[in-house]
């Protein structure tokens, strides 16, 4: 499956009533046992994928919209494993992801499959630019991230941040890449919260309890909407959009961005006392 996502004014935004803010910009038929789905969307062509390998080995397709020979042609992936242990095969070569290891496959990659080791099936979530060099082909492991700790108790948002393909980090084109921890009991993210004009976002929820839902908000800071989410659904966010989430229990997520430049901090905060 390929879900299109095309890109919307914040302007028209303002009228979208909940089906059409959930068509436009929540994927939440990617996570399929067995499968790999993609949604392709038309902010800086990022591409937001999951692979659940069960029982076979998943090859990756290239789907005709890319125009490409194979799939990573003009283009780089990151990936991050948020379940079981499992193995990405980047033409031949065996790299394997324990949960939160994270693999960055370089342009020009040919032959790329996805595979469990057998006990609880891996959840590989895949975030895929437009690249017009080759970086290497890096794995690195949850341990090996660097770890940021943010928030407080008393605010209900005390959360450590790992980063993987960032300035600092595994080196790209693109994407930068990362996760965050809600510590327990807490269950605000990304508050404070912030825009960034040169880069447009993709969230990806995981860990997020049976039964229990996030908040996620979006829109400009001025005129704010809010998509209900579960585990494995991701939300694009558009480069004028906040990106927060509140969740009826703790949680974790996927960050991924593309656009202008590689840098983490470049983010333009949204003051809490003037978002409406
Ligand atoms: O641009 C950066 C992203 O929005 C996230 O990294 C923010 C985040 O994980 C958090 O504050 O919890
Ligand atoms: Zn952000």
């Amino acid at each position: 499956m390929l879900k299109v996502i095309h890109s919307i004014h914040p302007g028209d935004f303002k009228s979208y009533q909940t089906q059409k803010i959930r068509e436009n910009f929540l994927m939440d038929e990617l996570a399929q046992q067995g499968q790999i789905n993609f949604a392709y969307t038309h902010y800086d062509r990022m591409m937001v994928g999951v692979a659940i390998p069960t029982g076979e080995k998943l090859s990756l397709e290239n789907y005709p919209n890319l125009r490409a020979e194979y799939f990573l042609e003009r283009r780089e992936m990151g990936i991050i494993n948020v379940a079981g242990a499992g193995e990405v095969i980047a033409d031949g070569q065996v790299y394997s992801l324990n949960k939160l290891d994270c693999l960055y496959l370089g342009k020009g990659v040919k032959e790329v499959s996805f595979a469990a080791k057998g006990g609880d099936s891996p959840v590989f979530y895949i975030l895929s630019a437009p690249a017009h060099h080759t970086y290497p082909t890096t794995l690195m492991t949850n341990e090996e991230a660097v770890k940021v700790n943010l928030g407080d108790v008393a605010t209900a948002n005390q959360r450590t941040i790992n980063k993987y393909i960032h300035l600092e980090g595994i080196q790209s084109c693109q994407l930068v890449m990362g996760l965050t921890i809600l510590h327990n009991g807490s269950v605000w993210n990304t508050m404070p919260s912030h825009v960034h004009d040169r880069r447009m976002e993709a969230y990806f929820y995981f860990d997020v309890p049976e039964g229990q839902r996030i908040f996620h908000f979006m829109g400009e800071g001025n005129e704010t909407r809010h998509i209900l989410m579960k585990n494995y659904d991701a939300v694009v966010s558009p480069p004028w959009s906040i990106h927060s989430g509140v969740g009826t229990s703790s949680y974790s997520f996927i960050w991924g961005m593309a656009g202008e430049n590689l840098d983490y901090t470049d983010m333009d905060p949204v003051t809490l006392t003037d978002i409406r």
